[in-house]
């Protein structure tokens, strides 16, 4: 049976910087990534957002954009990913490290993309154009895509819509 595991992911820009997270632990370890994780029960999608990106970062916000929303499988396993993406240049405070994240700011043309997941480069441009998109992964380990689609929307809502070719 597959089952859906429900994630978020922040990017957040300052002053025509990037701030990313080595990943120091746990799924996705030493890489490059935004701030987020797993969903809890009884919080929305933002509200998991919101609390992943202060556990990891020690940064607050008050509001987030969703940019964006990826589901990502992996070949041969039986839990797919959907990982709901949000953008802000509004973050409070001045990031420090935690138990599983050391921040630190990238040049907005200097963004490691070598060292973060092999998707990131795809879809980053139309996270940094501010555009709003959708996007599907099929990974055969943790390295390597086997396929993808990924696609402008027009409106949030559309990300908001459960489709079956999604
Ligand atoms: N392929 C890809 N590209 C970019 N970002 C991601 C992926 N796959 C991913 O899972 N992610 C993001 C989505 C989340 O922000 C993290 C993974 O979250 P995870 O560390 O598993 O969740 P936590 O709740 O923080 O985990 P623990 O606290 O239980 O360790 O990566």
């Amino acid at each position: 049976m597959v089952t859906t595991k429900l994630l978020t992911l922040v990017i957040v820009v300052r002053q025509q910087k990037i701030l990313l997270g080595w990943k120091k632990r746990g799924f996705g370890a030493n890489r490059w990534n935004g701030f987020g994780g797993k969903v809890q029960p009884g919080e929305t999608i933002e509200e998991g957002a919101k609390r992943e990106l202060w556990e990891e970062s020690s940064l607050t916000v008050d509001n987030l954009e969703k940019v964006g929303r990826i589901k990502f499988e992996f070949v041969d396993e039986t839990e797919l990913l959907d990982v709901h993406i949000f953008f802000t240049d509004s973050c409070k405070g001045e990031p420090l490290e935690s138990d599983e994240m050391l921040p630190q700011w990238f040049d907005l043309d200097k963004i490691p993309f070598d060292e973060m997941w092999v998707d990131d480069i795809i879809w980053f441009p139309l996270l940094l154009q501010k555009k709003l998109f959708k996007g599907y992964f099929k990974f055969k380990g943790h390295t390597t895509i086997l396929e993808y689609t990924l696609q402008e929307v027009e409106e949030l809502k559309e990300l908001e819509m459960e489709e079956s070719g999604f």
